[in-house]
């Protein structure tokens, strides 16, 4: 049995008409699920829960949404040992992307109802988990105004969502000023003065599509950070080209770190998100969870570390 999981409002609209889509796949094919359309990212958890709680057969739970869809539901699927598959239906879909899931509907249903399974870490924080990366300056600061924009429902109604962030990216250029952080990486501290931005990734890419830590891998038991500092508004807006090839690792203002556990402290408020969902301007401290969740990937040979995709059923 599968659960569908449907944001109908991601994607500006994505989710609906992608899940009409669906649904005439999963009957012509006879596949037996249950459809759950959750309300808010709020109270996503809970819903989910309750559904999931009626039965133990369950082989899947699919999602139909974008990132911010699945980041509402991993503690659910966490919690009740369930795996995550995917339908994009997203604007940035960064987490289809890190798991080479296919963005095209059909391709991806495919995907999720083989057994092919990926067994991912997680990033654990105070606001909960998150698959993707938690991004705390400049690029959260994108990610805040692209949520909050007008210029993303323009995007999403000509199906253009990785455009939202090209402009939210010029948008906040002109308005955001860097400044001092120490990051705690496994318990060293560095401090960077005059730092952009600073990223803790579980997979390479956010900000649909930007390789910002092109070396992360899903299932290695270590966080990849990229700290941005010391650069000037020009030079960060050429450091964008780079970061879609993910050619900016070595640039003498880029740092990049590697670790178990991460703090961030800013010495002004900074806004961090998480799957590009707000987490607010605390400082930050994450931490990664080891293979806590099974995604359906049908990469998940290629992309794991041994090589070896997982049942997503089976234990251990
Ligand atoms: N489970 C949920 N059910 C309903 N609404 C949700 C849920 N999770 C998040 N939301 C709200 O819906 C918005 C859009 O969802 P989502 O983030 O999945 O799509 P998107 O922003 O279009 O794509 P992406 O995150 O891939 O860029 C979120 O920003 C959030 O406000």
């Amino acid at each position: 049995m599968y659960l569908l999981i449907i944001n109908p409002r991601s994607g500006g609209g994505a989710g609906e008409r992608t899940w009409h889509a669906v649904e005439a796949m999963l009957q012509a094919r006879g596949t037996a699920y249950e459809a759950l359309f959750t309300q808010s990212a709020d109270s996503a958890e809970s819903q989910v829960l309750h559904a999931l709680a009626h039965r133990e057969d369950w082989r899947a739970a699919i999602v139909i949404g974008g990132d911010g869809t699945i980041h509402s539901v991993l503690g659910a699927l966490r919690r009740r040992g369930v795996a995550l598959a995917v339908i994009p239906a997203g604007s940035g879909n960064d987490t289809a992307r890190g798991f080479g899931i296919p963005l095209a509907t059909e391709a991806a249903l495919d995907a999720a109802l083989q057994d092919r399974c990926l067994t991912a870490d997680v990033l654990s924080g105070e606001d909960g988990l998150t698959l993707t990366a938690v991004a705390s300056g400049f690029d959260a600061q994108v990610a805040v105004n692209v949520n909050n924009s007008r210029y993303k429902r323009l995007c999403n109604a000509i199906r253009a969502g990785q455009l939202a962030y090209l402009i939210g990216i010029l948008h906040t250029l002109m308005t955001f000023k860097p400044c001092r952080v120490s990051v705690t990486c496994d318990g060293k501290e560095e401090a960077f003065e005059t730092a952009w931005l600073v990223s803790i990734c579980n997979l390479p890419s956010y900000g649909g599509g930007l390789l910002i830590c092109p070396q992360a891998k899903a299932d290695d038991g270590l966080l990849d950070v990229c700290v941005v500092h010391g650069v000037s508004r020009g030079q960060l807006l050429r450091l964008f080209p780079t970061v879609v090839k993910g050619k900016h690792t070595t640039l003498p203002f880029v740092t990049m770190l590697r670790g178990r556990s991460v703090a961030v402290r800013f010495a002004e408020p900074r806004q961090a998100i998480g799957d590009g969902e707000s987490l607010g301007t605390a400082p930050l401290a994450v931490r990664c969870e080891p293979g806590a969740l099974r995604v359906l990937s049908p990469l998940a040979a290629a992309l794991s570390a041994d090589g070896v995709a997982r049942s997503c059923t089976a234990s251990g």
